[in-house]
């Protein structure tokens, strides 16, 4: 954890673009927020093309998912097995804090050079306009921020830190899994991840929960929810809460908007999945809206691994018609890489002497 710190404390975020927008009090999109929207990339019909729908109990959708790695990056994926219970619960205390009022959310605000907290995504450094979001980033027992957020509700506090612990035990485990299955689909196993076996399992991995919030907007069509991005991680699982907002990019298409389907998660793979499969899997370029009826909100579980690991292609991805497309880096040199770099960091750790001896 410490050294995630240190990625950021690298690269702090200006103290203004940490602030959200006071949502209380706004009844039109300012300028500060108003966005033009580019259509150079249309958004896509979701009846004509949708992200492909894993079902987890289905022992033979293992094509499926190498498919979903392969060509997007992403999928939604039904009987996961986690009981619904815990992801209303984790929505109902998501809901209450963000209903705070304005000044109450931001005796939480995540100072400049740190990962938890309340306020704007890192990613609001790299776009000259503001996103109509705020959000909420923990990692274990968030208590120090809860008393500030409900300080006269001891109760309060409770009941939101032991619902973000369970969803967060529960997460652990499954992302285990579902890494286990994605690699099983790559033709791997856990036990060809060198960090897997070097530091006692998954016992060491680093994760991260952001709670997502995008009210209500009055203009939802020159307003952005949260602007392209990829994630850091090596996948996140994204309950987004039955409302429609998320688009994901699918090369010469166009984005493809995720329609919620009841009980199912999205699963994102990011940056570093990238790489550890030697660029087999994709790393989703993903946004999301508002919209002008419903509060949006959603909740993204960030799988990593240990810190310190380093992160290359898997040696049984490498051989002399595939040599590796990255250098090896730590997690940690890749935040770094990444808050400073934002979406140029992969072609940055490029290994350009893989790109001439194939080409
Ligand atoms: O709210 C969403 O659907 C997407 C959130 C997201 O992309 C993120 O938290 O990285
Ligand atoms: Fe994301």
């Amino acid at each position: 954890m410490s050294s995630i710190t240190d990625s950021y404390k690298a690269n702090p975020m200006k103290p203004n673009l940490i602030i959200p927008l006071d949502f209380d009090n706004v009844h039109d999109v300012p300028e500060s927020h108003r966005w033009t929207i580019s259509t150079e990339d249309p958004v896509v019909d979701p009846a004509t093309c949708s992200l492909p729908l894993v079902d987890l109990s289905d022992p033979n959708s293992t094509s499926l998912k190498r498919q979903a790695c392969e060509k997007w990056g992403a999928f939604q994926m039904i009987n996961h097995g986690i009981p619904l219970n815990v992801f209303e619960e984790v929505e109902i205390q998501t809901r209450r804090l963000f209903t705070l009022p304005t000044q109450q959310k931001l005796s939480a605000l995540r100072s400049p050079d740190s990962v938890t907290g309340y306020g704007m995504p890192h990613i609001q450094t790299f776009y000259p306009k503001l996103m109509w979001t705020e959000g909420f980033q923990l990692i274990g027992y968030p208590m120090k921020d809860a008393t500030k957020l409900w300080p006269n509700q001891p109760d309060q506090q409770t009941n939101f830190c032991d619902a973000m612990e369970k969803y967060q035990k529960e997460m652990k485990a499954f992302t285990e899994k579902l890494f286990g299955m994605l690699l099983g689909s790559l033709g791997l196993t856990l036990e060809d991840v060198h960090w897997y076996n070097s530091a006692e399992g998954f016992s060491k991995h680093i994760a991260v929960l952001s709670l997502n919030s995008y009210p209500v907007c009055p203009d939802p069509s020159h307003a952005m929810g949260i602007a392209p991005h990829t994630d850091t991680s090596l996948i996140t699982v994204l309950y987004q809460s039955g409302t429609t907002g998320l688009q994901v990019l699918q090369d010469g298409v166009g984005w493809v908007p995720v329609t919620p389907i009841a009980g199912a998660l999205v699963v994102n793979l990011g940056d570093l999945m990238h790489m550890v499969s030697n660029g087999l899997s994709k790393s989703i370029l993903h946004r999301a809206f508002a919209n002008n009826s419903n509060h949006r909100v959603s909740v993204a579980y960030f799988f990593g691994p240990p810190s310190g690991s380093e992160i290359s292609p898997l040696a049984k991805l490498i051989d002399h018609d595939h040599p590796p497309e990255f250098n090896p880096v730590t997690w940690k040199e890749f935040l770094e890489t990444k808050t400073k770099h934002f979406l140029k960091a992969i072609e940055l750790l490029r290994n350009k002497g893989a790109a001439k001896s194939s080409e």
